[in-house]
């Protein structure tokens, strides 16, 4: 039985986690994993889906509906006797036999979160109702991808998991944030009064290959401009921090996360903490002396602070991030340079 220590306090539910099929219990029956990974045509997702097939007891099924994810992401999956790609929304139910739900589905990028807000909420809110619709009637466990989000605004800093944070419920980033801490609700009352075997992540900022080119975030609009020739954005004041976890260590930590025994939430992110004028000066150190840093504006509620406190991870899943930001922006850069089109200057 999974426990927790969620806010200090010990939660473990008394209830047994629902039976699987019972095809499960067969001695005869040599199955692999069933393992469903929602938005794995994502970002994090695909790299998640290439770790999860590298093991050949495993079988995954992606559902994404491509709102920002993009089957290229998964082509060399595609066709693979042990993977299975859905075009699917998970605002509405998902009838599927597995062993394992990675949820990931939701717009990470801000520009795309906010673009459709009632969205964002639905897929948060009614996209995870019904995973755990899904992971009571089959008896699966169950990942949520939380973030540093619901955190907000932090006032303690770093955060650690049982800081209850600092956000604004009516905020043009409210969809995002509350969105997902209401999925992290859900995912402890369905824990709580029907046993579900959960498993929380809460995550950092993250970058790394496959990032969109064009989703906004800070990485890659800083790794895009420089290698198109434009001047690196800062948003104002440029002292606002965030610390950036290489994507392979991401999907290291998560998989320990669903494999470990317990519930989390759990904070995975880089504890390396930059100012977004720090980092605009190692993207120009690294990517291209020559481009200008140009200071602009930037959008209401943007967190003024964000650095992982880590602890847990170490302690709990054994796990800490081996990347450091210097060592992974040249491999986004290599990443992106393919994709444009666009050589490095001698
Ligand atoms: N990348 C980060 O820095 C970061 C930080 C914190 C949390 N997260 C979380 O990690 C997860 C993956 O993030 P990412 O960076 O890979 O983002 P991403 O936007 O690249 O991936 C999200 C995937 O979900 C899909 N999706 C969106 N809405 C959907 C819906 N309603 N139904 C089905 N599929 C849907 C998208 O098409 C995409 O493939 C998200 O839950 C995000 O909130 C990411
Ligand atoms: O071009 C840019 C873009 C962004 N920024 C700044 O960089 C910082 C990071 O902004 P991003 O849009 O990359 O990402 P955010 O930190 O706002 O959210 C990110 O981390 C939390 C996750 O849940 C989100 O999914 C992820 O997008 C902000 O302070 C923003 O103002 C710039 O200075 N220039």
């Amino acid at each position: 039985m999974a426990t927790n220590t969620a806010n200090g306090e010990h939660q473990t539910t008394t209830k047994p986690p629902p039976l699987p099929s019972p095809l499960r219990f067969s001695k005869f029956f040599q199955s692999n994993m069933r393992i469903l990974v929602t938005g794995g045509a994502g970002f994090i997702g695909s790299h998640l889906v290439d770790k999860l097939m590298e093991n050949e007891k495993n079988e995954v099924i992606v559902a994404d509906n491509y709102f920002t994810g993009s089957k290229d992401n998964l082509k060399k999956w595609i066709g693979h006797p042990r993977f299975e790609l859905i075009r699917h929304d998970v605002t509405e139910p998902l009838l599927i036999e597995v062993d394992q739900i990675y949820h990931l589905a939701c717009p990470a990028s801000p520009i795309f979160y906010k673009y459709n807000p009632v969205k964002t909420i639905k897929t948060n809110v009614i996209g995870t109702l019904n995973m755990l619709g899904l992971a009571k009637r089959v008896g699966a466990r169950i990942l949520l991808t939380s973030t540093s989000e619901v955190y907000g605004d932090p006032l303690v800093h770093p955060q650690p998991e049982s800081y209850w944070g600092n956000v604004n419920p009516i905020g043009v980033r409210s969809c995002y944030d509350e969105g997902k801490r209401v999925a992290e609700t859900l995912m402890f009352d369905y824990h709580r009064q029907h046993g579900i075997e959960i498993r929380i992540a809460r995550i950092f900022n993250t970058y790394g290959p496959r990032m969109n080119i064009d989703d906004g975030r800070v990485v890659s609009n800083f790794i895009a401009q420089a290698i198109r020739d434009e001047p690196l954005t800062v948003q104002l004041p440029g002292t606002q921090t965030r610390s950036f976890c290489y994507v392979s260590d991401m999907v290291d930590g998560l998989i320990r996360l669903m494999e470990g025994e317990n519930t989390g939430p759990i904070n995975i992110g880089n504890p390396g903490e930059f100012t977004m004028l720090e980092l605009a000066e190692t993207v120009k150190e690294l990517i291209n002396p020559e481009v200008e840093i140009k200071m602009v504006d930037n959008t209401p509620d943007d967190p003024r602070q964000r650095k992982p406190d880590i602890t847990k991870a170490k302690e709990l899943l054994g796990w800490e991030p081996k990347i450091k930001l210097r060592d992974g922006l040249p491999l986004m850069e290599e990443d992106f340079r393919h994709r444009l089109g666009v050589a490095k200057k001698k």
